[in-house]
């Protein structure tokens, strides 16, 4: 079982931004997904997580099909992407942020609330106990009460996954961890993103810190112009000519 995505194809008006993109993420594997600026890399995951629909191609999910399930559909299969804060979640604090993310809460309508108060008591303070947890795990105890707009960029990421956690996710998408993080956290960030995989917990990461993302996974796929091409262990992709050409000819 998988997450398994087979000949996606998306065009923006004549541009090819993916032309039959095909991979594999094993249910609890950790495979990273790198390229150059522009490869698709994006795209695709907003393709897999259900924001933008594909041209062609399917997305299955440990053995079922995603298609035409939109982003909290696929979210409730377990499949779940990360987003950076969002703007207008800045001045919430980090615990306010995260019960914010949790889905499924009750209270849907006033009537609703009237008549189910003890029950949405009751689930709040489940979700509460849920939210002190994730912030526990990911250390984030010392800044749980301060606005999320006021961390360091690591620790915006750290918010970022205990979002992504409240979901239940057995698969997490994760969009550039280590973008703009100091190196401890970032070595404190590849800590938790080990354990979690540890429990079972599947990622796929798109990354630009190459020297980081191949200490943390084992498999990489490298997509360049819309195409994957090639995927393996990090050292035998990092020393195959195409992957050097299509990085800056060579640099890497
Ligand atoms: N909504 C859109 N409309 C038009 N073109 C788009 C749209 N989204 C992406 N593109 C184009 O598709 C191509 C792939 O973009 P994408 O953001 O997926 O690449 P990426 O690999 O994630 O790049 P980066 O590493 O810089 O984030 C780019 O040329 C981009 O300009």
């Amino acid at each position: 079982m998988s997450l398994q995505v087979t000949n996606i194809s998306k065009a923006f008006g004549g541009f090819k931004a993916l032309s039959g993109v095909s991979l594999e993420v094993p249910m609890g594997g950790l495979v990273g997904l790198i390229g150059p600026n522009g490869a698709g890399k994006s795209t695709l995951f907003s393709v897999i997580s259900g924001f933008m629909p594909p041209d062609e191609g399917a997305i299955g999910f440990d053995g079922r099909s995603l298609d035409g399930l939109n982003p909290a559909g696929r979210a409730r299969t377990g499949l779940v992407r990360t987003f950076q804060v969002p703007r207008e979640f800045a001045h919430l604090t980090v615990r306010e942020n995260m019960m914010a993310a949790a889905p499924g809460q009750t209270g849907e309508s006033l009537v609703g609330l009237f008549l189910r108060a003890g029950k949405v008591r009751e689930e709040e303070e489940r979700l509460a106990e849920e939210v002190r947890e994730v912030i526990r795990f990911l250390r984030l105890e010392r800044v749980a009460d301060e606005p999320a707009g006021k961390l360091s960029g690591g620790q915006k990421k750290l918010v970022e996954l205990g979002r992504a956690l409240l979901v239940k996710p057995r698969l997490i998408l994760l969009d550039e961890p280590f973008a703009g993080v100091n190196p401890v956290l970032i070595g404190e960030i590849m800590e938790r993103i080990r354990e979690l995989n540890g429990r079972g917990i599947g990622f796929l990461v798109i990354e630009h810190d190459l020297e980081a993302l191949t200490r943390l996974a084992p498999q990489l796929y490298v997509m360049d112009q819309g195409r994957i091409l090639t995927m393996g262990a990090p050292d035998a992709v990092l020393a195959d000519a195409r992957v050097r050409e299509a990085y800056l000819g060579g640099a890497v």
